[in-house]
């Protein structure tokens, strides 16, 4: 696996790259162009947040498949573009937050306190505070804009100051906000009128964007002050300087002033603005952690597993997430078998949870399954990411249903895959912790351990059928591993499941088809 690395990460994590068995290049003053040419040879790709990952770049990169954010923000990352050609986008959203919020609390003091024009003045041997009075946090109202992670950090900091906390986050629900000890407040507008300091932690996204404008500041509490430390834009700054200007605000604290990474930002000439060159990461700790972790994540992607912050796949939780694993193995084989026993279009897949895996977070099974079903037809790179954008590209209706109880099994997955013509059915159990097995194929019952090499057929239920099979397939110097036998006596029919050492040969297959009284008969390869 090879990976290019384009902006700094701690040293620790290219250590655990390369433990992990990667080559690694790290290029750091790539121009954009020598980038474009170079992308082609890699596997992953590891930024931070001056890289854009977009289109542009997606047509040149043939062979990547992982593209690491070394840090929280994604939104140097086209998703839809990686997600259409099956990339990874994997991140470390936990791994800085505490730095960004300690940074924030920091220029949130700075700015109310005027420390670096106190500062620069004494540096230049003028013993002055005159006309920098502070404003003493204690009493005060802080407004936190976005209370997720870093906003709730944020929050909780700032309760030891005495403060009164509201915030405006439509999306967090009661629960978080009591526990936080947080006043909701409903409406932007309510927040702006309250809050003596503002601090903005959103994602950036089509909405938050320019979310706090010239709207907001007209309705701001006047001398309210204004922090951000999440991400150029969501402050519209001509706004901002605008109301600095009408002294509606009294100081700002940016940690991401416009023109990233240039220092361009008008908002850097105003005496009572305070500003870090998107500093809000840069601690040793965010950095270790956040580059051990991209290491880990970018390396377990390539690895084909599931790497726990993977942005454009359903989250799991690590504790949900070693529950499932065993059941992706499960699905994937369930779906893997369909396109190799019928040649029918899929027009719909039902997939039922029975027992203990209803309990369990099933998405991420879901995409195992269609995964599976996908790739031994297509030539595109199926995988987790994009499974269900094919299936719903190509007008398969894809449904999940749960029961809570199963008889004869603790836990049972069965998927029905429905053509204009028949209905497939096929269900695997899980036994023990970690044993997958193949139960049923068409109303069939086996109890059959996968293996990479398989025959299935379905024959007329009669003496010597069987034994013709072992005595062709020694023939085409097949070793059988197992066989097992499913029967419909009623029908008279019977399905065999074996599995073999070897791959079976085109003419050992038609040999077998020859069989007096075999129907059909598939070499499956899992
Ligand atoms: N300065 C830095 O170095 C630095 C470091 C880390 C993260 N960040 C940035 O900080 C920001 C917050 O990161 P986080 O990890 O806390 O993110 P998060 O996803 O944990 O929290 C974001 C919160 O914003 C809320 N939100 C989304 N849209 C909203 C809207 N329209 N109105 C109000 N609330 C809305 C969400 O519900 C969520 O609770 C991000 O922009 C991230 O990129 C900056
Ligand atoms: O989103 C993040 O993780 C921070 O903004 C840090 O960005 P950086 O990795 O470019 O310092």
């Amino acid at each position: 696996m090879h990976v290019l690395i384009t902006e700094p990460i701690a040293q620790k994590g290219l250590e655990k790259l390369v433990q992990e068995g990667a080559k690694v290049d790290v290029k750091t003053d790539l121009s954009r162009k020598e980038l474009l040419e170079v992308i082609r040879d890699y596997d992953a790709l590891i930024v931070r947040s001056n890289t854009k990952v977009n289109e542009e770049l997606y047509q040149k990169a043939t062979r990547l498949k992982v593209v690491g954010r070394a840090g929280n923000g994604v939104d140097n990352i086209d998703m839809d573009g990686a997600t259409n050609r099956g990339i990874i986008v994997v991140n470390t959203p936990e791994s800085n937050v505490v730095s960004a919020a300690e940074l924030t609390i920091g220029l949130l003091i700075a700015s109310c306190r005027n420390i670096p024009q106190l500062h620069t003045r004494l540096k230049g041997k003028v013993w002055d505070r005159s006309g920098l009075k502070g404003m003493e946090l204690q009493g005060k109202t802080v407004g936190i804009v976005g209370l997720g992670r870093i906003g709730s950090l944020v929050a909780t900091r700032l309760k030891s100051f005495g403060m009164k906390i509201v915030a405006y986050d439509p999306y967090v629900n009661e629960t978080r906000f009591k526990n936080l000890g947080v006043e909701r407040r409903e409406k932007l507008e309510d927040l702006m009128a309250e809050a003596d300091i503002l601090t903005i932690h959103t994602p950036k996204t089509k909405e938050t964007y320019g979310m706090i404008g010239k709207e907001q500041f007209k309705g701001a509490k006047k001398g309210i002050r204004v922090i951000n430390c999440a991400r150029a834009g969501l402050i519209n700054e001509e706004a901002l300087i605008e109301a600095i200007k009408e002294k509606i605000v009294a100081s700002v604290g940016i940690d991401v002033p416009d023109g990233e990474p240039q220092a361009t930002s008008p908002l850097l000439e105003l005496d009572n603005v305070v500003v870090t060159p998107h500093a809000g990461a840069d601690t040793v700790e965010a950095q270790d952690n956040v580059g051990v972790t991209i290491a880990q994540e970018v390396a377990a992607a390539l690895r084909g597993e599931m790497a726990p912050n993977s942005v454009n796949l359903p989250t799991l939780q690590a504790q949900e997430l070693s529950s499932v694993k065993i059941y992706l193995k499960l699905g994937e084989t369930l779906g893997k078998i369909y396109y190799q026993l019928e040649k029918e279009a899929v027009e719909k897949v039902e997939i039922i949870y029975r027992g203990e895996v209803a309990e369990l977070e099933t998405s991420m099974i879901s995409l195992a399954i269609l995964k599976g079903l996908f790739e031994p037809v297509l030539k595109e790179r199926v995988n987790y990411v994009n499974a269900s954008l094919i299936a719903k590209n190509r007008g398969v209706v894809v449904t999940e249903s749960k029961e809570s109880t199963v008889d004869n099994y603790l836990t049972l997955v069965t998927v029905k895959i429905i053509s204009k013509n028949k209905t497939f059915s096929i269900s695997g159990t899980i036994f023990g912790k970690a044993e997958v097995r193949i139960v049923e194929i068409n109303g069939y019952e086996f109890d059959v351990h996968p293996a990479p090499y398989m025959l299935i057929g379905e024959n007329i239920d009669k003496p010597g059928v069987i034994g013709q099979m072992g005595t062709l397939l020694g023939v085409g110097k097949v070793n059988i591993a197992t066989m097992q036998v499913g029967r419909k006596i009623s029908d008279k029919r019977a399905m065999m499941v074996l599995t073999a050492d070897s791959e079976v040969s085109q003419e050992t297959l038609e040999f077998l088809g020859g069989i007096e009284g075999i129907l059909r008969v598939h070499f499956v390869k899992l």
